[in-house]
């Protein structure tokens, strides 16, 4: 296990990261008892299909940015990654009883690098360097709510299933910049984009 972390991180886990990732995901899984957070048929594939796959993301931003991470949930990837080591990330989120689960996991690890905001990212003040955004909304509208937090040099980090080049059309209609998609360490027909220099095109006439 500890082997494909590092493979999709590109980099060493300590022993107490590891131990800290496994408790999350016990945690993840007793929560998944009493709320809905990841599906039943994925509950078998935690480590591939939730955890390494939030731990890719790491690679593609800098660790000592301000991470925001729109619509956490349970806490992919914002949780994942702020136990891999970002030094500040803000995890929003609007359902309080994730929250809730959220601010148990942050207490229960010992996190100090971790802001938990109960509400939508709309409604969020501040500047972030790195945005991310699981499973959330389409590209368009990630970039439509999250584009006021976004830093001028910041980084997306948005993993997207197989609608990623479609929705990437799409969103370059209103939106342009820099945009990368790179392959998923996890899922072959997955992208992930990474964009920067993201703003809304000038509107003609
Ligand atoms: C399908 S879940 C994905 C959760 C998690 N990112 C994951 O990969 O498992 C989408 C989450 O986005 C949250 N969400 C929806 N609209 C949001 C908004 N405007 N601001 C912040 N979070 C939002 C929902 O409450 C929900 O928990």
């Amino acid at each position: 296990m500890i082997g494909e972390l590092q493979d999709v991180i590109a980099g060493p886990v300590s022993r107490e990261t590891e131990s800290k990732l496994k408790q999350y995901a016990a945690l993840l899984l007793e929560e998944n008892e009493r709320q809905n957070l990841i599906s039943r048929a994925s509950v078998d594939a935690l480590w591939p299909r939730h955890l390494l796959d939030s731990a890719q993301l790491l690679a593609l931003g800098r660790r000592e940015a301000r991470w925001l991470d729109i619509g956490s949930g349970p806490g992919l990837p914002g949780m994942v990654l702020a136990i891999l080591g970002v030094s500040r990330i803000t995890l929003v989120e609007p359902r309080r009883l994730r929250t809730d689960f959220l601010s148990r996991c942050v207490e229960k690890l010992s996190l100090d690098n971790v802001e938990i905001v109960t509400g939508k990212v709309e409604q969020l003040s501040g500047s972030f360097d790195v945005i991310t955004a699981r499973a959330v909304a389409s590209l368009e509208r990630l970039f439509e709510i999250g584009a006021p937090l976004m830093t001028r040099a910041g980084r997306w980090v948005l993993p997207k299933g197989r609608s990623a080049v479609k929705e990437l059309e799409q969103a370059q209609r209103t939106w342009q910049g820099t945009f990368e998609l790179m392959p998923s360490r996890t899922d072959p027909d997955a992208r992930i984009l990474v964009a920067s220099g993201v703003r809304r095109r000038a509107r003609r006439g």
